[in-house]
């Protein structure tokens, strides 16, 4: 059932397909205290600065109609292998990320080996997940200064060492820490693949996409300094409302889940998040696009109902949220800030799914990009 998930993490060594053992607890909360550590301070702003200001002035060139995934690709694979890597990774951030998003869309297909268990024997889908990776230096020497997710690591198996520990190593092997890696690395494509909806949305809704521009050009200085101002208001509610309305449209996680039907042992288990965000008993109007059903009567960004679960909930919930909010946040606002964007003429702007069986995404499609600040 799961002869492939295991190959990847190595008999169950990560954190996302890991049943709720002791060594899951660990690794969570080690990567979780990280991330929150990572977090403080300017230096992911910067880190998220950097990578747009390489990556806009490309997408600037296009003279004519264009897909723009491999710009937003560029972009996070950039952002999280300086999350993860900083920059010790010796092969270039591109391929890894090109190898992971490779690997993304064939697990989203299914494992042959799964499907056909027999095939497990004389068949091992390639594992894109380690490509690029032998050149990371997990024995690397530890500076004062906690530089990047993988030192965290590092880290909390040193101190271990100085406790002796034993069982706390045994847990903290280069296999767990290069899976814990991969865990916060592979996630490239949950935000690659959610910015390829923000494109869908803002673009097909050009009044929308309008309204949204005007509210970040009118607090410019936001992107480049917090996302809330002195007194914990959002800037831009209709920026934010879009953000939260694509969050509860799109859904594509594969990650495992335990629940309390009469399911057999190992069997990979998915939330269908799309099921949840779409029940029209909770969601007035389900199918439109409309991101002031999350206004109050003040045009704030008012409260969401408690079905609006993007990120899950309880013990399994997602370990990433407080790097992906800000992360897509910045993103889009930049590219609001800088493109208007449009669709090629004579295209038709009516939704085509594509994906795979586990996330669901636009089907490519092309825009055209218009320089608002060099123009
Ligand atoms: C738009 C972006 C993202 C969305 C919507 C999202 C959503 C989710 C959801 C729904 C789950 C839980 C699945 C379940 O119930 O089993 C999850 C788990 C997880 N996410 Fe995310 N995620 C995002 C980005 C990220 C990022 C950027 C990272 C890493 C920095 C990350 C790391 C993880 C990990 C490690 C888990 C597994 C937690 C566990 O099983 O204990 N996610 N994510």
């Amino acid at each position: 059932m799961r002869f492939a998930v295991d190959r990847f993490t190595e008999g169950g060594k990560n954190i996302a397909f890991a049943n709720n053992t002791p060594t899951w607890k660990l690794h969570r909360k080690i990567a979780g205290k990280a991330l929150r550590q990572y977090m403080i301070g300017t230096h992911f702003e910067a880190v998220l600065h950097e990578s747009t200001n390489k990556c806009l002035p490309l997408m600037a060139k296009e003279t004519g109609a264009f897909n723009p995934e491999n710009y937003i690709d560029l972009m996070v694979s950039n952002i999280l292998n300086a999350v993860c890597f900083g920059k010790r990774l010796q092969s270039s951030p591109i391929s890894v990320g090109r190898s992971l998003l490779d690997k993304c869309n064939v697990s989203g297909k299914g494992f042959v080996e799964d499907m056909f268990p027999i095939m497990y024997k004389i068949w091992t889908t390639k594992n894109y997940f380690f490509i690029g990776l032998d050149a990371m230096e997990l024995a690397i020497p530890l500076t004062y200064k906690i530089r990047d997710f993988t030192d965290s690591l590092i880290l909390a198996r040193k101190e271990a060492e100085r406790e002796e520990n034993e069982e706390v190593l045994s847990q903290l092997t280069n296999t767990h820490l290069r899976q814990t890696l991969m865990d916060i690395f592979n996630d490239i494509k949950t935000t690659a693949m959610f910015l390829t909806w923000y494109r869908h949305f803002i673009m097909v809704l050009a009044d929308i996409q309008s309204k949204v521009q005007e509210e970040i050009d009118r607090v410019v200085e936001f992107l480049v300094g917090q996302l809330k101002d002195a007194s914990g208001q959002f800037f831009c509610p209709l920026f934010l409302a879009v953000d939260e309305l694509v969050f509860r449209i799109v859904q594509c996680v594969t990650q495992k889940l335990e629940v309390m039907y009469d399911v057999p042992q190992d069997t990979v288990v998915m939330i269908n998040h799309w099921a949840l965000h779409h029940d029209p008993k909770y969601w007035k109007d389900v199918e439109k696009f409309d991101p002031t059903r999350y206004l109050d009567e003040n045009g704030k960004l008012g409260m969401k109902p408690e079905s609006w679960l993007p990120f899950s909930a309880g013990r399994r919930v997602c370990l990433g949220e407080v790097v992906a909010k800000p992360e897509l946040h910045l993103i889009f606002a930049t590219i609001m800030q800088r493109f208007k964007i449009t669709l090629p003429e004579g295209t038709n702007s009516e939704l085509k799914l594509g994906g795979s069986s586990s996330n669901t995404q636009p089907a490519p499609f092309q825009i055209i990009v218009e320089d608002r600040i060099n123009t």
